[in-house]
C-alpha cells in the first residue's frame, strides 16, 4: 500500500513540530510548505536527518509550490502570524484572513480530497474562512482548539488532584478565545466526575474555578512567558491526534471546531463541539446535554465567533 501523504502548510514553530511528530509516528510522507524560501527546505532536510537517529521511515520535503501538496490525504494549516504579548488572537484576523484565502485556493486547486485541519488563529473564524475559500465539504475541514484547551484543563486537574494525566478526561466547548467553556460536569478522573471529587473534599470549588480561569487564559499565559510567539508543542501534538483519528479511522470523540448545522441551536458557523472523527472526516457532531450555565456560556462564545465572522465578511466581500 502506498504511504499516506501529509501536507503541512506553514513551516514555522507548529509546522516544524508537526513534521517531527508525523515522521516519528510514520504517519506518511511529509511535505512542508511555506511562502518563505529556504525555510521549509531547510527544516525538511534537518528533520530528514533525524531519521537515521530516531529510526523512522518518512520522506520529508520542503516546498514553496502548491503543486507539491497534490494528492495529500491530510493537510494541517498553521500558515500565518502568531500573537505576541499584549495582543489578542482576534488582532490577527485581518492578516491571517488574507493567508487563509491563498491557502484555501491552493488546497482547492491541488488537494480537494484532503482532510484539512486548521490551526491558524483566530481559529473559529479562520477555519470557517478556509472552508469557504477552499470549497471543500464542511465535514472535511475542521479546526484544532478543543483538543489543546482540554489538554491544558486536564493537565491542571491532574496537578491539582495529584493523579496521572492518563486518568483525566476533560473537555472544553465553544470558541478558542477567552469565552471558551471548560465543562466541569463532564470532567472526570477515571470516570469519577470532578464535582463529586470536590464533594468528597479532595479539592475545593474555588480551586476548580481558578483552574477553569487558567485554562481559558492558557494560550495567553504561554505567550506572556515566551515573549516572541505562542505555544507550539501541545498545539502540534493536538493536531497530530486529530490527523491520526482520521488516518486510522479511529472514531475518536474529540472537541474540535466543527461546522454546526442546527446542533446546539447554532447554524452556519464553526465552533468547538464534541465530534467523532474517522475515515469519513467529521462523521458526527455529538450533542451533549448542557446545564443552564454552560448553555449560556456557549452562547456568549458563539456570539463572539459571530462578531469575527462579520469582520471577515467586511474585509473580504466574497465571503458575505
Ligand atoms: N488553534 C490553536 O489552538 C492554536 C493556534 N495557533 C496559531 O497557529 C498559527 C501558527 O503559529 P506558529 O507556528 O507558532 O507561527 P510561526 O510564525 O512560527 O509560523 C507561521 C508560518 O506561516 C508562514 N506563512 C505566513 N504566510 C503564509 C502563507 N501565505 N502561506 C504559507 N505559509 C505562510 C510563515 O512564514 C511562518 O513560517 C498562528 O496563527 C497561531 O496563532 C497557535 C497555537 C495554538
Ligand atoms: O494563545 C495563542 O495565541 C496561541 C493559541 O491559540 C493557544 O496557545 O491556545
Amino acid at each position: 500500500m502506498a504511504r499516506k501523504k501529509i501536507a503541512l502548510i506553514g513551516a514555522g514553530n507548529i509546522g516544524g513540530t508537526l513534521a517531527h511528530l508525523a515522521a516519528q509516528k510514520e504517519l506518511g510522507d511529509i511535505v512542508l510548505f511555506d511562502v518563505v524560501e529556504g525555510v521549509p527546505q531547510g527544516k525538511a532536510l534537518d528533520l530528514s536527518q533525524c531519521g537515521p537517529v530516531e529510526g523512522f521511515d518518512a520522506k520529508i520535503t520542503g516546498s514553496n509550490d502548491y503543486k507539491d501538496i497534490a494528492g495529500a490525504d491530510v493537510i494541517i494549516v498553521t500558515a500565518g502570524v502568531a500573537r505576541k504579548p499584549g495582543m489578542s488572537r482576534d488582532d490577527l484576523l485581518g492578516i491571517n484572513l488574507k493567508v487563509m484565502k491563498a491557502v484555501g485556493e491552493g488546497i482547492k486547486a491541488n488537494a480537494p480530497n484532503a482532510f484539512v485541519i486548521c490551526i491558524t488563529n483566530p481559529l473559529d473564524a479562520m477555519v470557517w474562512a478556509l472552508r469557504e475559500f477552499s470549497g471543500l465539504p464542511h465535514h472535511m475541514v475542521v479546526g484544532m482548539a478543543g483538543v489543546l484547551d482540554s489538554a491544558r484543563f486536564s493537565h491542571f486537574i491532574a496537578d491539582e488532584f495529584k493523579v496521572s494525566v492518563r486518568d483525566v478526561n476533560t473537555f472544553v466547548l465553544g470558541g478558542h478565545g477567552d469565552t471558551m467553556v471548560p465543562v466541569v460536569r463532564y470532567s472526570t478522573i477515571n470516570g469519577i466526575p470532578v464535582p463529586d471529587l470536590v464533594k468528597m473534599g479532595l479539592s475545593s470549588q474555588d480551586k476548580i474555578d481558578a483552574i477553569v480561569k487558567r485554562t481559558r487564559g492558557g494560550g495567553g499565559e504561554i505567550v506572556a512567558l515566551l515573549g516572541t510567539g505562542s505555544a507550539f508543542y501541545a498545539p502540534a501534538a493536538s493536531g497530530i491526534a486529530m490527523a491520526e483519528a482520521y488516518l486510522g479511522d479511529q472514531k475518536r470523540i474529540l472537541p474540535c471546531a466543527a461546522y454546526v448545522d442546527g446542533q446546539y441551536g447554532q447554524n452556519g458557523l464553526y465552533v468547538g463541539v464534541p465530534v467523532q472523527i474517522g475515515a469519513g472526516g467529521v462523521e458526527k457532531v455529538i450533542e451533549i446535554e448542557l446545564d443552564e450555565a454552560d448553555k449560556a456560556g456557549l452562547q456568549v462564545s458563539v456570539d463572539a465567533v459571530k462578531e469575527l465572522l462579520a469582520a471577515c465578511k467586511g474585509i473580504e466581500p466574497s465571503l458575505a
